[in-house]
């Protein structure tokens, strides 16, 4: 495993805390460079101004972002063209083989990629590992529908808070036997995301990120005329009726509010509870809320590591106050939160909050927060609350609490969102479609139906007679 974390340059040895599996928060210094494309990892070809990324658990240099320019993107493109035409001469079998072996690779390296996400993200070890399986299951079940299809080549560009473990994958489809550049990466921020949207040879747009962002990239891609899949962000309604198993409702709040530090986009941040077992409730979501393990994300009983940069954090607990002013009442957490351990001082956590008397107007009821805050509600009636769960301008996803097996299946078929959750909630199996109503996005990712997100359909006559003419 050292020898594979081998371009993962380590702090001086000296200051290595004991290893338990690999790395250690604080641990880990990368030097290398985060671009690749043709067979290897790239610096960007001019001497550009580097940016500091930081490590979310300790807030220490990780890294630094050489965002790519014109030059560099243009490179990566032409590099990805030349592989998508390998590629689709493959037959179908030959692509599933390489896929399945980038899938073992994953496998077999599940924890030390794990490990570099966790020190890139800030969530916890325990989530890390169940994205790992998720992302090496879905390599495997598009492999599986690999063997009658034509394939595409990918340059993918991450956030630029979170560039490290898009490199590692691409050097595991290479090492599984893709083709040079099949799947590159270039680093940077908007200006190599737009160079992206613009280049003459990208044929599809596919993006994940905010609202705002997702309507810039739609409107660079309309200049090429170019079909865009955008997965935006949400303000999902979790609705809890008076007949709810109470234990897993109230379960199923913490899973759909605080998820990686809440930074979740189908997150049920609404939740709608019944006024009849609000109080209930409200004492058993507080208390579990409370008991949330924060801490060093690498370590196993973590549940709730650190968010994403500093801004990010600000920008949480900004919220918090502004709910407070509008009138919201903070039942638990909202405040930053600095662990004991020294060397996890300058990481950016909070404690995971519970607000509740929100009402419908309130900002932190309307904007998405993408961080680990929970507005409660409380409901009178069916009629009302599907209409309130459905006054916004997003529809990502949303679920219901209820034993009623009738009433599930009414509220579910009147709730205006793209993954609806009936007595559970953030369940995405690869198999599922997943995407959004309204302004969280176009397109789905998952399941068979996103293969023709990704494809062209071509109609082809052969005439095998004479040709009827009327002239
Ligand atoms: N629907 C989904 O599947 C899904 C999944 C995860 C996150 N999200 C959403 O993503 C958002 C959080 O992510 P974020 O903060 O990274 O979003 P963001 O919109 O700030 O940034 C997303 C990406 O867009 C790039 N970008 C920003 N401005 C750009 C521009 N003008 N041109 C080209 N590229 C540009 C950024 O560099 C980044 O890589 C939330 O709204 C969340 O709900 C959605």
């Amino acid at each position: 495993m050292l020898q594979r974390l081998g371009p993962f340059m380590r702090r001086p040895a000296g200051q290595l805390a004991p290893v338990v599996r690999g790395l250690s928060s604080g641990s880990v210094s990368i030097k290398v460079p985060l671009n690749f494309w043709a067979g290897k990892r790239r610096a960007s070809h001019e001497k550009c101004i580097k940016e500091n990324v930081y490590e979310p658990a300790t807030g220490k240099i990780l890294c630094h972002l050489e965002p790519c320019d014109a030059v560099d993107v243009d490179q990566a493109v032409k590099a990805a063209k030349l592989a998508f035409g390998h590629w689709s001469k493959m037959s179908g079998m030959e692509r599933a083989r390489i896929m399945i072996k980038a899938a073992h690779i994953i496998e077999s390296r599940r924890e030390e990629i794990a490990q570099m996400e966790v020190i890139d993200n800030g969530k916890s070890i325990t989530e890390a590992r169940l994205d790992v399986d998720s992302a090496r299951l879905c390599i495997e079940y598009y492999a599986g529908l690999a063997n009658t299809l034509a394939g595409n080549s990918m340059v993918f560009k991450p956030s630029p808070l979170t560039p490290v473990t898009a490199v590692m994958l691409a050097e595991i489809y290479a090492e599984a036997g893709a083709p040079e550049s099949l799947f590159s990466v270039v680093q940077g921020g908007q200006e190599t995301g737009s160079l992206l949207c613009h280049h003459p040879d990208v044929a599809k747009v596919s993006f994940t990120g905010s609202v705002p962002t997702g309507r810039k990239i739609m409107e660079m891609a309309s200049k090429g005329v170019k079909p865009v899949t955008l997965e935006l962000g949400g303000k999902s309604p979790l609705l809890i009726f008076q007949d709810s198993d109470l234990e897993n409702a109230v379960r199923g709040a913490l899973m759909a509010n605080f998820l990686s530090q809440g930074q979740v986009c189908s997150n049920g941040t609404r939740v709608f509870v019944h006024e009849n077992i609000l109080p209930q409730f409200l004492e058993e979501v507080v208390k579990r809320t409370q008991r949330i393990e924060i801490g060093d994300p690498l370590l196993d009983n973590t549940r709730m590591g650190a968010l994403v940069s500093q801004p990010h954090l600000d920008k949480v607990l900004s919220f918090v106050d502004q709910a407070k002013k509008e009138g919201a009442t903070v039942l638990c957490g909202g405040e930053p939160f600095v662990p004991t351990d020294p060397k996890l001082r300058g990481g950016y956590y909070m404690t995971p909050c519970v607000l509740g008397e929100c009402k419908d107007e309130m900002t932190c009821v309307r904007e998405e927060i993408f961080g680990p805050v929970m507005s409660v509600l409380s409901f009178e009636t069916e009629e009302e609350v599907l209409q309130r769960a459905n006054d916004t301008t997003m529809g990502l996803a949303a679920g219901v609490f209820t034993r009623d097996v009738k009433r599930a299946h009414r509220v579910v078929e009147n709730l205006k969102a793209g993954s609806c959750f009936i007595n559970n909630y953030n369940i995405t199996p690869v198999e599922v479609p997943f995407g959004g109503f309204k302004m969280s996005g176009i397109g789905r990712e998952n399941g068979q139906v996103t293969i023709e997100y990704y494809s062209q359909l071509k109609t082809v006559f052969v005439e095998m007679g004479d040709v009827d003419s009327l002239f």
